[in-house]
């Protein structure tokens, strides 16, 4: 075959990674890491085990509890999810058989998944890897190729430390220009979607790169790649760059010495040629974008906050006029009624998407000194048990709590309702998550996805408004 020798970054590390190509079409990969969580790791590993085969290498797989456990304070392994603790009990004899690292319940370093990773530095920049869960392209963030699989593709993984893949085509999102202050990289990423459809992305990988990129810190990048998956595309990443290497550097599993230095060569490497050809490119303009919150139940169902929930009818494809028909009717909202004015029931901030630190101090900063309105409840949980030590450090739990919010131990939490936890039927939930999926958060609860400051600023007001709104608001009456 042919080489085009100017190739993306995408296709480098494809080409890197490349065992053989398959008759089938498709490539066989190595793969550096695989990470699983109790909900699907434990029945990828049963699965392995009961057919009678063995993980090939233990030292390049992790295990987390995050999805399935509770996030009281003080919590074991009964959940309130009937059954939970039996995938509890199952992740940990199968990780212990198989000699898997299994970061348990109340381990130190217990965490999302997607949080944990990079912050332990198990995952690198131009490494790959994959979980049994969609939102491993958070990792793209970091400059790893890293996508979400099926359990079953989790068991050859696991047996074989290589995968099967058909390879996607190459996109390019550029992002040039200045996010305004308040406008973060979750804003950047529901504009995205909003624009190009939550369909924009498919069978594409997609590269974010242009100045504002090149500006977002290592946690904004992981925001705006996890979302990639809600965007459809195989998954993201983002050239690493010494904004990447310093947030690695020094990590527990990071490396040291004169293997750092060989680490920091290659991953200098790791850019698209200038001449690269991508099949599909997007463009958009950071200083236009304004805070996001989702009015339907589709990511691509959002709008600024001063804007409208739409009118079915204007819509001329009928798959999305009746899209929005029906959107509109589990949401609880009418047509025409004004983003910022909808009252809210709840506050979630959390999940892969907005709970490591710099999310939780955007939050408390607009919670310092202020407290949550009246009959709004409000939840707060680190994305690991990192996180939440950093953050009581801080002493952004007490922000919290003084504010009137729950502080939670790690986990996905209310992100994705298990069985088990829910704010409720019918009540309205401005939420950090990814995910406004109808029953996402519970049977008939209503999600509606922001910004952690957002989500902070509509917990006070006890209606959808933006950090800037709040603060305005409040010099008004004073
Ligand atoms: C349970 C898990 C497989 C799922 C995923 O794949 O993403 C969950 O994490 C989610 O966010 O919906
Ligand atoms: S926090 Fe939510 S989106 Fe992330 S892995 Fe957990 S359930 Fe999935």
């Amino acid at each position: 075959m042919a080489i085009n020798s100017a190739s993306t970054l995408f296709d480098k590390l494809w080409s890197d990674h490349t065992v053989c190509e398959l008759d089938s079409g498709e490539t066989l990969l190595y793969i550096d890491r695989v990470f699983l969580h109790e909900r699907t790791g434990s029945i990828a590993l049963q699965s392995l085990h009961s057919a009678g085969y063995k993980v090939r290498d233990a030292r390049r797989v992790f295990c987390t509890m995050d999805h399935i456990v509770d996030t009281f304070p003080g919590r074991g392994d009964k959940t309130l999810m009937p059954s939970g603790s039996d995938f509890i009990l199952a992740t940990r004899s199968e990780t212990r058989a198989a000699n898997i690292r299994l970061f348990d319940v109340n381990d130190e370093d217990q965490g999302i998944v997607h949080v944990i990773s990079p912050e332990l530095g198990l995952v690198l920049p131009g490494l790959t890897q994959v979980c049994p869960d969609s939102h491993t392209c958070t990792l793209g963030g970091i400059g790893a190729l890293a996508w979400g699989i099926g359990s079953s593709e989790a068991e050859h993984a696991l047996a074989t430390g290589t995968l099967r893949v058909r390879k996607p085509k190459n996109m390019r999102v550029i992002v040039d220009g200045e996010l305004a202050s308040g406008v973060t990289a979750k804003d950047l990423v529901l504009h995205l979607i909003a624009r190009f459809g939550s369909n924009g992305g498919a069978g594409y990988a997609v590269e974010f790169c242009g100045s504002a990129i090149r500006r977002l810190s290592v946690e904004a990048r992981f925001t705006l790649c996890n979302m990639a998956v809600e965007f459809s595309a195989f998954t993201a990443i983002i050239a690493p760059d010494e904004t990447v290497e310093d947030y690695v550097a020094g990590r527990d599993f990071a490396p040291k010495g004169e293997h750092w230095h060989d680490a920091c060569r290659y991953w200098r490497t790791l850019r698209s040629d200038e001449d690269a050809v991508f099949d599909r490119e997007l463009r958009v303009d950071a200083n236009l974008i304004r805070p996001m919150v989702t009015w339907g139940t589709s990511p691509e169902q959002v709008a600024g906050l001063h804007e409208c929930t739409p009118d079915p009818e204007t819509f001329a494809e009928i798959h999305r006029r009746e899209a929005a028909q029906r959107a509109l009717e589990y949401q609880g909202l009418k047509p025409g009624q004004v983003i910022a004015d909808i009252a809210v029931n709840a506050a979630f901030i959390g999940s892969c998407t907005n709970s490591r630190i710099s999310d939780l101090r955007a939050a408390a900063a607009v919670v310092q000194g202020r407290h949550i309105a009246p009959g709004v409840r409000g939840v707060v949980v680190p994305g690991s048990r990192r996180v939440k030590r950093e953050a009581e450090k801080e002493g952004l739990d007490r922000i919290f709590t003084a504010a009137g919010f729950e502080w939670r131990d790690s986990g996905c939490s209310m992100c994705f309702y298990a069985g088990g936890e829910t704010f409720g039927a019918h009540q309205r939930v401005i939420s950090s998550t990814n995910r406004n999926f109808e029953g996402r958060q519970g049977p008939n609860t209503r999600t509606h996805l922001a910004s952690p400051a957002t989500v902070a600023a509509s917990a006070i007001a006890g209606y959808i408004t933006s950090a800037e709104s709040l603060a305005n608001s409040e010099s008004l009456i004073a």
